[in-house]
């Protein structure tokens, strides 16, 4: 049946990282191949490696936390769109896409080309967008690329736009091979109290 695809990345200490960062990494402080009678793991990871959401206590010291962002921004109907990315993602890239109503947008740059490392350079989110996608009812935008601004940005402007239009941020999705279209879409962070971020698990359904 396969009614919901997996579009997350897999978390073992392969997954790329952002430089510096915390890499994954999972060991069990209990086997039962050495006697124990349970096997017990524990995981080590960045809160922003791989398939996951940021807070805005990520880039502003007084936003908000993981466990204080609406569930429902991460569950319901998502539109996937293919879009050409230069070097900054604008408004021009959307000419021609329809998308009122949609709440949730998932972009497909296909600039993360190879996810087995991390990437040198993507392309950015230009902040003009943000109040261009909010106006138009965007409250969440996922994109397959491990940030939504340039990687060497210190300013994070794109972060900055999007939040302060009341948009959320998705990242690290694995699109490529999906087709562009309406889905139903699920990616619920952990309940973390303190998160700045969290893994999430990413999933799509074909719409219709
Ligand atoms: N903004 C990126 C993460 C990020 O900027 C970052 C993550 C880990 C360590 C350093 C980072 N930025 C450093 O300038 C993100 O949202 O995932
Ligand atoms: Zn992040
Ligand atoms: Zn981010």
């Amino acid at each position: 049946m396969n009614l919901w695809r997996d579009i997350s990345q897999r978390l073992n200490e392969n997954t790329p990282y952002w430089p510096g960062d915390t890499p994954y990494s999972y060991r069990l402080n209990s086997s039962i191949a050495k006697g124990s009678s349970v096997n017990v793991g524990e995981i080590r990871m960045s809160t922003h490696l791989g398939t996951h959401i940021d807070a805005p206590f990520h880039f502003d010291e007084n936003g908000k936390k993981i466990i204080e962002l609406d569930l429902d921004l991460y569950i319901g109907p998502a539109l996937l769109v293919k879009i050409d990315a230069a070097k900054s993602i604008g408004v021009k890239a959307f000419t021609g896409i329809d998308f009122t109503g949609i709440e949730r947008l998932l972009l497909a740059t296909g600039q993360w080309k190879d996810l087995s490392r991390f990437p040198e350079w993507i392309p950015t989110i230009d902040p003009e967008l943000a109040p261009y996608l909010a106006d138009r009812g965007v409250k969440l935008l996922g994109l397959d690329l491990p940030s939504v601004d340039y990687l060497d940005s210190k300013e994070l402007p794109a972060h900055h736009a999007l939040s302060g239009c009341g948009i959320h941020i998705l990242e690290g999705l694995v699109l490529e091979s999906v087709e562009p279209g309406l889905y139903d879409l699920a990616a619920l962070p952990l309940a973390l109290e303190e998160g700045d971020g969290s893994p999430v698990r990413a999933v799509l359904k074909r719409k219709g």
